[in-house]
């Protein structure tokens, strides 16, 4: 390790152990950047908790993490002490539909929650002969898989999203700008949005040429300053964080060629659910023709849902926007409007990114097509 290399950190997510007596350690990101906790889950209700409080929080990795939560749910009601498990396949069936009823209503918004616990309940069905021992293990290859599987679509977002890019004139800098945190912390590997801007910053500084991400703060839990400068300040990439206010000013000075934001839920005609506030992004970027780009794997695409306006928000407690650090920042009698996510319409988004490759100016045909077989 080189002197100016930051401590390493422990990953996202990670599981540890076997299926009968693992468990999931998670990186607590309520935390960070001030302190480097892990929390260790053992039980659905432990995995729900963190998901609840955005101990772990993205769509991806809201995904993975409840993949293996269903794992622990399962067996908390067979084997609640360490030993075989018990009951029948019938009674592990049962507790799999109860644990994943109790994890999906953990947050509303990221589809990914939703997709994990179904295709984790879907590869049960499919082997109904299995003993309740042998579908615990299942189920833990299944987790493994939606992670590994995370982790690789990741590096090919990431690539497709920095083909897109442009090349600033002259030996000017490549001035990127996201919201709320699409990286690694939000995945089981480097991010989404984050994934094309860590590519793009590689490649420049392979062709001798500069890269500066700008990262929105991200009110009101602060995910941009927090969490994304944190991942791109330890990764060497030059990083300035603004007030979300500031976008407007930021991108009129013409130093941002491209926005780059990852995605919580895409409807079937490309609208793209995100953390609120990226929505007025979008719109500032079509008022000074800077293009804007959602980056998300397919895993995030909900076909069920003909436009964004079917896509459910999350409202979060008035406290976050009331309070700052804890202490009450506004009048008393004031009441909060805090919806966590807002929805870009299609027609702002120049292109979405998925580990497919690459839908520009996206319609429900375009989308259609690229998700033909998924
Ligand atoms: C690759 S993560 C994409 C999105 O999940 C991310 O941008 C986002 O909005 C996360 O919101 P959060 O409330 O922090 O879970």
């Amino acid at each position: 390790m080189s002197e100016s290399s930051p401590p390493a950190a422990p990953p996202t997510l990670r599981w540890v152990g076997d299926a009968l007596t693992g468990s999931l350690e998670l990186l607590d990101q309520t935390r960070l950047p001030g302190e480097v906790v892990t929390l260790s889950c053992r039980t659905d209700e432990d995995v729900f908790g963190a998901i609840r409080r955005l101990s772990v929080r993205g769509a991806p990795a809201i995904g993975v993490s409840a993949a293996f939560g269903l794992l622990l749910g399962v067996r908390q009601a067979l084997a609640p002490t360490p030993g075989p498990m018990k009951g029948d396949r019938a009674a592990f069936d049962a507790a799999l539909a109860a644990s994943a009823e109790k994890l999906a209503a953990s947050r509303p918004t990221a589809v990914n929650l939703f997709w994990a616990l179904a295709r984790c309940r879907r590869a049960l069905s499919a082997e109904p002969d299995l003993s309740p021992g042998d579908a615990l293990v299942r189920l833990l290859e299944e987790a493994q898989a939606i992670e590994a599987e995370d982790r690789a679509m990741c590096a090919a977002i990431g690539r497709h999203g920095a083909d897109l890019l442009p090349e600033p004139a002259g030996d000017g800098e490549l001035g990127l700008l996201t919201h709320c945190n699409a990286g690694g912390l939000a995945t089981a590997g480097d991010g989404t949005a984050l994934a094309v801007l860590f590519e793009a910053h590689r490649r420049a500084t392979d062709a001798g040429r500069r890269v500066r991400v700008y990262a929105d703060e991200t009110r009101p839990l602060l995910q941009g300053a927090r969490l994304t400068a944190w991942e791109l300040t330890r990764r060497g990439v030059p990083t300035t964080v603004l007030c979300d206010s500031a976008a407007a000013s930021l991108l009129a000075t013409g130093r941002v060629h491209a926005v780059v934001t990852g995605a919580d839920r895409v409807a079937a005609n490309g609208d793209a659910a995100n953390k609120i506030g990226t929505f007025p992004l979008a719109v500032l970027a079509h008022r000074f023709h800077v293009p804007f780009y959602i980056a998300a794997p397919t895993s995030t695409f909900d076909r069920e849902l003909a436009s964004g306006k079917e896509i459910p928000i999350e409202q979060r407690d008035a406290a976050e926007v009331l309070n700052y650090g804890g202490l009450r920042t506004a009048a008393d009698g004031a009441e909060a409007y805090n919806p966590a996510f807002d929805v870009t319409p299609a027609d702002l988004i120049a292109a979405l990114v998925t580990e497919r490759g690459v839908i520009p100016s996206p319609t429900a045909e375009a989308v259609a097509a690229h998700l033909a077989d998924a």
